[in-house]
């Protein structure tokens, strides 16, 4: 085999609260993660030679910086491999938007180099690497629904909550998930997500239940600088949506719609007012496998 095609997938955070400051820079989480059907497209031709990266996407670099790169520079390190690589990366998901589209790309690269390249790693072993390239990398490797602890890395699966309708919107700013962090002050006032009782909700399958426990810490920094992130969260509860809340390090901000005629009718009124409004379903390839 010397060619593949596959589609890597973006995630929102449900819950995402930090516990403290690590020595490396990092900091210790705790969120729960989401995939959903909203998709890059990556396509792998094999070659003799080197790693090029061709991406049309003008915010997206394709030198070493991308992360695809680096993704596939560390297999091609790690086990000695004498063969080159071309990766063409469609772009739909919005980029520095908090949903990692670039860390859904890095794990998209690592699960088609280790089938082209015959490596034959274990998830856990793909896993390990793609948290050396990014923290969201081995989440987007695992998908679903799951917890994820440590800097992002420790997984646990939860019972899966496909086919819930989302909108999303992202204005149009960029933020850096460094600068993020790295303005996060906790105190004893911080409020945090009931991280265990959202779990309780996803456990018994009923979302009304958890979503009451979706928080975001990360809104204490971004909505101060960014009020348009604020203003986003009050338009879509005022248009119906539940759950309302800032994915990731922002400024996507995504609501629970009840259906898709929701969705859609909270889409078509979003859009006269910004320019990237997007639906989109929570996703879980165990349960809604389809020929790639
Ligand atoms: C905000 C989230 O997207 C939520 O899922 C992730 O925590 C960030 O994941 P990511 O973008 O893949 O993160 P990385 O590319 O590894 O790190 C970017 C920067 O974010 C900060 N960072 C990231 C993850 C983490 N647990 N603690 C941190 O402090 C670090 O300063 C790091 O230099
Ligand atoms: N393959 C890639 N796709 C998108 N962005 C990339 C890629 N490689 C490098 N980048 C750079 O990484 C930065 C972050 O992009 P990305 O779309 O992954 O952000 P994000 O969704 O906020 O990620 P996260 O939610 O993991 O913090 C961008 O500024 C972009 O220039």
């Amino acid at each position: 085999m010397n060619h593949k095609k596959m589609k890597t997938r973006a995630k929102i955070n449900l819950t995402l609260d930090v516990l403290g400051k690590r020595k490396d820079n990092y900091h210790e989480v705790e969120m729960i993660m989401q995939s959903i059907d909203l998709f890059d497209e990556m396509e792998f031709i094999s070659k003799k030679k080197g790693i090029t990266i061709y991406c049309q996407h003008c915010e997206v670099p394709i030198d070493e910086s991308n992360i695809v790169y680096r993704a596939a520079k560390l297999l091609k390190d790690e086990y000695k491999i004498d063969k080159g690589i071309d990766i063409f990366i469609h772009k739909n998901i919005p980029v520095a938007a908090g949903l990692a589209g670039g860390s859904s790309n890095g794990a998209g690269t690592l699960q088609a180099l280790n089938e082209l390249w015959q490596l034959d790693l274990p998830l856990t072993k793909l896993m390990e690497l793609g948290k050396r390239v990014g923290a969201d990398i081995p989440f987007c490797l695992l998908g679903g629904t799951a917890l994820a602890q440590g800097i992002g890395e420790k997984l646990q699966s939860l019972p899966p909550l496909p086919s819930n309708w989302l909108v999303l919107v992202k204005p149009p700013i960029s933020i850096s998930t460094a600068w993020v962090y790295k303005n996060l002050k906790i105190n004893r006032h911080t409020q945090h997500p009931d991280t265990a009782r959202a779990i309780q909700g996803i456990k018994e399958q009923n979302i009304d239940k958890a979503i009451p426990y979706f928080y975001n810490i990360l809104e204490d920094v971004t909505i101060p600088a960014y009020p348009e992130i604020k203003a986003i969260k009050k338009r879509l509860e005022e248009l119906g949506a539940k759950g309302v809340l800032m994915s990731g390090s922002g400024p996507t901000v995504f609501g629970f719609c009840r259906d898709e005629k929701e969705a859609q009718s909270i889409c078509r009124t979003l859009k006269k007012e910004y320019n990237e409004v997007f639906i989109a379903k929570t996703y879980d390839e165990e349960v809604e496998a389809e020929d790639e």
